[in-house]
């Protein structure tokens, strides 16, 4: 049976990955959605093993150790990573598999999947970024200021990425998308 294809979605905090990855799912539910693990706590309406797998700083860095994860990153403070065996699986099995990730973890996929998809999402802006996180209302004032930091540096290494989606209209975006996948 051929493997499925890695595609992973990157791009700075609240650009709207996760919106589209909701709506792509929606359309396409054949592709599978890799839960992340995350020291981060919870926000509110968030659950454990959906949303993401919540986990302490201890129980991340035995996950590094044992080498179960494809690719993680220190991001904001918390440490985020995709955990291996699923992905593997579900590749092995002929399902493609959909990652939404950091910019960091994203380029280490490059060295360990080649082959992967890797689409870079754009804001229209960075002010309309930063509408985007203070209407989202789910981070501090300060959380917001670090994320907005943290895109610019990201911002500058979209470049990198096999594909630049720039997410102004949402429709438009996930088109974009689906033509980079399926086409
Ligand atoms: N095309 C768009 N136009 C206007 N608002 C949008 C668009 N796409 C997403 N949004 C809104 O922007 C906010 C951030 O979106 P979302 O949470 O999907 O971002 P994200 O990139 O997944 O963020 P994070 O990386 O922090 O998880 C949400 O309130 C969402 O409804
Ligand atoms: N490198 C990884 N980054 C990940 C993973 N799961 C999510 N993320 C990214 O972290 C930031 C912050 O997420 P938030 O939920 O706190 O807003 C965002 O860019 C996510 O895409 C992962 O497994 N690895």
């Amino acid at each position: 049976m051929q493997t499925g294809k890695l595609i992973v979605l990157t791009g700075p905090s609240g650009v709207g990955k996760g919106t589209l990855v909701r709506l792509l799912l929606a359309r396409h539910p054949e592709l599978y959605l890799s839960i992340s693990a995350t020291t981060r706590s919870p926000r509110p309406g968030e659950i454990d093993e959906k949303d993401y797998y919540f986990v302490s700083k201890e129980q991340f860095e035995q996950m590094i150790r044992e080498k179960k994860l494809l690719e993680w990153a220190e991001y904001a403070g918390n440490y985020y990573g995709t955990p291996r065996q699923k992905v593997e699986e579900q590749l092995a099995s002929g399902h493609s598999v959909v990652l939404e990730i950091e910019v960091v973890g994203a380029r280490k996929i490059k060295e360990t999947f080649p082959q992967a998809l890797r689409i870079f999402i754009l804001p229209p802006s960075v002010s309309e970024l930063e509408r985007r996180l203070k209407r989202r209302g789910k981070d501090s004032e300060d959380a917001i200021a670090c994320r907005l930091e943290q895109a610019k540096e990201e911002l500058a290494a979209s470049h990198e990425f096999d594909r630049q989606i720039v997410n102004d209209d949402l429709e438009t975006a996930l088109a974009e998308i689906e033509a980079a996948i399926f086409t």
